[in-house]
């Protein structure tokens, strides 16, 4: 595949001059041959390593296909359409165009050259040779000093990038390799056409690819060095247009071809109605062949997807089934772009269902990456590298070491922060530290008590191991969109009632109304930041897929014992979107929420689109979007999200604040990290806020990114939030104390529910109770009368509750479900739990 033949112990004193930018290499050359070069300058003290071991080699395809290979600098010429001066030399010389356009010939013949890869926080930075050919990215350890053969067919077109590679790769031009090769195979290899490539922006010589599951940080020899590989990763990524899942499985549309302009034509030159016609029948005669071969490619391209993951999936370890399968046609439900969770396979939970006990999914499993075999110490596994950073980065200092630091931990003796005492000190946990001014830390907790349940029921079946494995062979090669997967991969929850546990840790809101009346609206951003990042706590752990609400499926939690009252009801199906709205005590919060996913094979990235409103009661309004959640592993090993990028809580008073949430690497030994500051209206940087999602945020006064400013300021920090502990009975879902109460039908609460509450919905209450296999068949039936909503919704359906604001897309309650709640009267309101009534069947 590459056109390396060879790497061994050879350098040059003259490094070898890449090809002339402008230089078209035409004619193909003979068939590949093993070149060796020798050369003996010293290499670079840089090079150490890689003169300290043994030889790289690799051999080139022998019958790559060689169509005239462009240089980099030529990437305009793409789809062999030469661009200006080098139109005549490339028509003068140039055999007849060859339909077969290989990459390479875009990218030039490849390029290669050392790059240094992080290894891990033991060996830091190492030199590796990477080849970028046919849009592939494959590196090679360097064991021997300074000897690399190539192939002809590389010398002829794959460009060297770096002095260092020059001088580690040397060519006798005419000479003939006698020692024979044997292949080698890459120690790793990236396919650009799923992995992202980002510059770093703080130091102007690395870059990083992320292939979806793991990223490689690499370091180029120089700026300039760096701009080359860019230039040319990012044009082979060029090549691959993004797709969207629904695009990429979406069937094919009939060309329909008009003969039109033809006859037009033919009739100015004047020829006869006969012949017109018989040109028009040559024409779409061809064109219908055309077709066919565009129906059979297609199914060819379905073929090639399904032989794909019928690779994937008996590669897994079945014994232990730490898999799971995501199915091939994935149409879906909770984003617009088509990614059903619904319909995804997932054992792992069967783990995780097996053994309440195990609440921390957080647990390195060793066995889940028994598949991995390379146990090299060049292993992804110790690629514990740095995260970039983006231009945000400069204003943070580094929390690393002083978040992983046990002082930092909540045990540590110098830190007083959670002080939750007794089982039943339920939802209003506000912990009490002597860190909180103490008649602020009342405040969110001396709500009335209500009492809640604590734990879910008791299972009523017997939690039986479905069989995956068995249920997706069956299925492979079928449209599985078809197959019908069991509620095993569900958690007893609607993603209506999901949205509540946003509100988990309502009393910041409290806390801040509070700051805020008091004059110090700094307390106040700052009391609303934690707010903002304590609703991903609940994420963590959780790997089952919430119920997809029915249109028109609503939630209502009244929550006097938090002081608010949260309504949400699912507003639309295609895209699916979730409005709510929460009315609490000297405040009000209110947003809906519409994931755009993309899905990236092994993962999911879901990027919420809308806005959320904090609007308190003195006039004060605060807003921000969520950042983007990724769902890792969904094919092999443990699955879990992370929450990535920039969340920008917006004030229109004094003080905004800026939150830059880590994504996590591939071992990262400090996770979930959330840092950000506070400016006022000048931008002065007034507050410095740190943390982590899934434990606990504080802030420091002033600016800790200052100069001077370091390790020593974050003594002076205080604690904001912290995360509830686990409920004292764990659940198979992994829920949280908060999210154990949602689905509870509390004395008297049935009969004021609208018919159209989660908690009426009989699938996700068989979940609930353990009663699986009614929990399937009505799941089904819902299903099946959910597959009218999208014809509901052309037809002008409305949700009954919220309405877009005008000139927006966003939605706002428009009043009236309380009211209408005191007065029971819940006509406007559908049984869409019910059977179906025929009179409404939509065809
Ligand atoms: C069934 C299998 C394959 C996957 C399980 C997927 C789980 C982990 C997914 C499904 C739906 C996802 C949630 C969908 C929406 C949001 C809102 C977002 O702002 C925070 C993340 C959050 C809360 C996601 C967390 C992860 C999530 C719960």
């Amino acid at each position: 595949m590459h056109p390396f033949c060879c790497v061994s112990t050879v350098s040059d004193h003259s490094p070898v001059k890449p090809l002339p930018d402008h230089v078209i290499t035409m004619p193909p050359p003979p068939p590949a041959t093993t070149v060796t070069t020798t050369s003996s300058s010293a290499p670079t003290s840089r090079s150490n390593s890689a003169r300290s071991g043994a030889q790289v080699q690799c051999h080139s395809n022998q019958n790559h296909h060689r169509s005239s290979s462009v240089d980099l600098n030529r990437i305009s010429q793409r789809n062999g359409i030469p661009s200006g001066r080098d139109v005549t030399t490339a028509m003068a010389v140039a055999p007849p165009p060859q339909v077969d356009v290989k990459i390479n010939d875009i990218v030039g013949n490849g390029i290669s050259g050392v790059l240094y890869k992080w290894v891990n926080y033991g060996k830091g930075w190492r030199p590796r040779w990477f080849v970028l050919q046919d849009g592939v990215l494959s590196y090679y350890k360097l064991h021997g000093p300074d000897k690399i053969v190539v192939s002809q067919e590389t010398e002829k077109g794959s460009k060297i990038i770096g002095e260092e590679s020059h001088r580690l790769i040397s060519r006798h031009r005419n000479s003939i390799s006698h020692h024979s090769a044997t292949r080698r195979k890459p120690f790793g290899e990236v396919h650009l056409k799923v992995s992202s490539i980002r510059e770093s922006r703080s130091d102007d010589k690395r870059f990083s690819i992320f292939t979806g599951t793991k990223r490689l940080h690499l370091r180029a020899e120089t700026r300039d060095d760096r701009v080359l590989w860019m230039e040319a990763l990012q044009a082979i990524k060029d090549m691959f247009p993004r797709m969207s899942n629904s695009e990429l499985m979406a069937p094919m549309d009939n060309v329909v071809v008009s003969t039109e302009k033809l006859r037009q034509r033919l009739m100015q030159e004047g020829v006869n109605e006969v012949a017109i016609q018989d040109s028009e029948q040559i024409m779409r005669s061809e064109f219908a062949a055309l077709q066919n071969q565009l129906v059979l490619l297609k199914q060819k391209q379905w073929l090639l997807i399904d032989t794909l993951r019928q690779l994937e999936l008996p590669s897994m370890p079945l014994a232990n089934t730490k898999f799971r399968a995501v199915k091939s046609s994935i149409t879906l439900s909770f984003e617009t772009e088509k990614v059903d969770l619904e319909n995804t396979v997932v054992d792992e939970s069967q783990n995780k269902l097996n053994d309440p006990g195990a609440s921390s999914m957080i647990k390195q499993d060793k066995s889940s990456e028994g598949s991995v075999t390379d146990t090299d110490d060049d292993n992804e596994r110790g690629d514990a590298a740095e995260e970039e950073t983006d231009e945000d980065d400069h204003t943070f200092f580094d929390t690393r070491d002083f978040l992983s630091s046990s002082s930092f931990k909540s045990n540590g003796s110098d830190f007083r922060t959670s002080s939750f005492s007794s089982d039943d000190e339920g939802l209003n946990a506000a912990y009490s530290e002597d860190d909180i001014d103490p008649s602020i830390k009342s405040v969110g907790s001396n709500f009335p008590y209500i009492k809640r349940r604590k734990k879910l029921p008791d299972p009523v079946e017997k939690e039986k191991g479905v069989s995956l494995w068995s249920m997706i062979k069956d299925n492979i090669g079928k449209d599985l969109t078809k197959v019908c997967l069991p509620v095993y991969f569900n958690e007893p929850l609607s993603s209506l009632q999901k949205c509540f546990e946003d509100l988990e840790y309502s009393y910041l809101l409290d806390r801040a109304y509070e700051w805020g009346k008091r004059g110090n609206k700094l307390m106040r951003v700052l009391n609303v930041a934690a707010f903002a990042v304590s609703g991903y706590s609940s994420t963590e752990g959780r790997i089952c897929k919430p119920f997809n609400p029915l249109l028109g499926e609503t939630f209502e939690a009244d929550f006097p014992d938090k002081g608010l009252r949260f309504f949400s009801e699912k507003v639309s199906h295609h895209p699916m979107i979730v409005a709510c709205h929460c009315e609490g005590t000297g405040w009000k919060f209110w947003g809906d929420s519409n994931l755009k996913s993309k899905f990236w094979g092994r993962s999911i990235q879901l990027d919420p689109v809308g806005v959320l409103t904090l609007e308190f009661d003195d006039g004060e309004v605060f807003q921000w979007s969520k950042v983007t959640t990724s769902i890792y592993n969904l094919i092999l090993g443990k699955l879990y999200c992370d929450h990535y990028g920039t969340m920008r809580i917006e004030g229109n008073q004094e003080y905004s604040c800026k939150l830059k949430f880590k994504e996590q690497s591939i071992i990262d030994r400090n996770p979930h990290q959330v840092h950000g500051i506070v400016q006022d209206r000048n931008g002065k940087t007034v507050a410095t806020l740190f943390g982590k999602w899934d434990e606990s945020m504080y802030y420091v006064n002033g600016d800790c990114s200052a100069k001077g400013k370091g390790q020593e300021s974050l003594s002076e920090h205080h604690l904001l939030w912290k995360r509830s502990k686990p409920p004292k009975y764990a659940t198979r879902y992994n829920l949280t104390r908060f999210a154990i109460t949602l689905n509870e039908l509390t004395p008297g609460l049935k009969e004021k529910l609208p018919p159209t509450d989660s908690r009426l919905r009989p699938d996700q209450r068989y979940l609930e109770n353990g009663e699986f296999e009614m929990a399937n068949s009505e799941k089904l039936r819902l299903e099946q009368r959910q597959r009218q909503a999208r014809k509901m919704q052309e037809r002008g359906w409305k949700p009954r509750w919220f309405a877009k604001d005008k000139g927006s897309e966003a939605y706002r309650y428009m009043g009236g479900y309380w009211e209408a709640r005191e007065q029971g009267k819940w006509d406007s309101c559908p049984d869409i739990f019910g059977q179906i009534p025929s009179d409404q069947l939509l065809d």
